[in-house]
């Protein structure tokens, strides 16, 4: 009986765990605990994550796309951090690989604080992302605060979703949701109406949101769903012929359906405490 296979591979610099499982296949980037690809078996097989085709693989560099997680913070930091925090260009330690009863493959990852990480987030700490690779993919995560005082902190995982033509897509479960337009001037508060459909630069921070989101393309589906209460909707349209590690030519091949808990939906971890989150991605 076939119970699974892992393969340490490597793009220049770093190095890659590939996971072919019974029931789905991944690669997880050790830097970042950064997932780069999921398969699943049923269902013809489509990939639901897209990696862009002028990704860059180098240490410290976030790679574009998968699933970037974004924290201790979420995007643009005041005193001018590195953008979406240190845990996606961190080097994370895999602590266990166990094949679950079902046939899926359940990875842990972990990242513990450091001095460098200390140094941008004052806090000792512990983050750990399980990964199970079955006929979805689940991610969860826990977030210990191992310190003595109370800990801000956002997060989202940064889903790039690989889709035939963005311009397709139409994104339900985010109806009559507050979003955050973080393109118009004064970032409005605006209500989503209906489905959501991206035909321009999209960047929209979606508050206290339902647990589900359907995202239909021309060919399938993509279901999301986390216990988090925020969703980022991005993708940079022609501004992609600005970003050397995407290009005019791909922004048409994913959309950023990203869950976590981001603005008002921040949280602040108690001394001793621990922020937990999940999502699954499915067809
Ligand atoms: O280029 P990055 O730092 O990876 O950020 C990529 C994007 O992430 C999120 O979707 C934000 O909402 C966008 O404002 C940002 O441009």
């Amino acid at each position: 009986m076939f119970l699974g296979r892992f393969i340490w591979g490597e793009e220049p610099g770093l190095p890659l765990l590939q996971i072919e499982g019974e029931l789905g296949s991944a690669v997880i980037a050790l830097q970042g605990a950064h997932l780069l690809s999921f398969i699943p078996k049923a269902k013809g097989g489509r990939e639901l994550l897209w990696r862009s085709p002028k990704a860059v693989f180098a240490q410290g560099k976030a790679i574009r796309g998968g699933v970037p997680l974004c924290m201790p913070w979420f995007g643009a930091h005041p005193s001018g951090l590195p953008s979406h925090g240190f845990a996606r260009v961190s080097n994370w330690d895999v602590l266990e690989v166990e094949i679950l009863s079902d046939g899926a493959i359940k990875i842990a990852l972990e990242l513990a604080d450091s001095a460098a990480t200390r140094a941008l987030w004052p806090h000792a700490c512990l983050f750990r992302l399980e990964v199970i690779v079955g006929r979805t993919l689940s991610l969860q995560l826990s977030v210990e605060n191992r310190s003595d005082t109370a800990a801000l902190f956002s997060q989202a995982f940064h889903s790039y979703l690989a889709v035939p033509d963005v311009q397709d897509v139409v994104i339900s479960g985010l109806g009559l949701c507050t979003y955050v337009d973080t393109l118009l001037d004064g970032r409005p508060r605006l209500l989503q109406e209906g489905d959501l459909s991206v035909q321009a630069l999209t960047d929209r921070v979606y508050l206290d949101v339902p647990a589900e989101q359907v995202i239909k393309h021309s060919a399938g589906q993509i279901k999301i769903v986390s216990d988090t209460h925020s969703a980022i909707v991005w993708n940079p349209w022609e501004g992609a012929a600005k970003m050397a590690d995407v290009g005019a030519e791909h922004y048409h091949g994913f959309v950023c359906v990203e869950r976590g808990d981001v603005l008002d939906n921040a949280v602040s971890i108690a001394a001793g405490g621990v922020y937990r989150a999940s999502m699954t991605l499915s067809e």
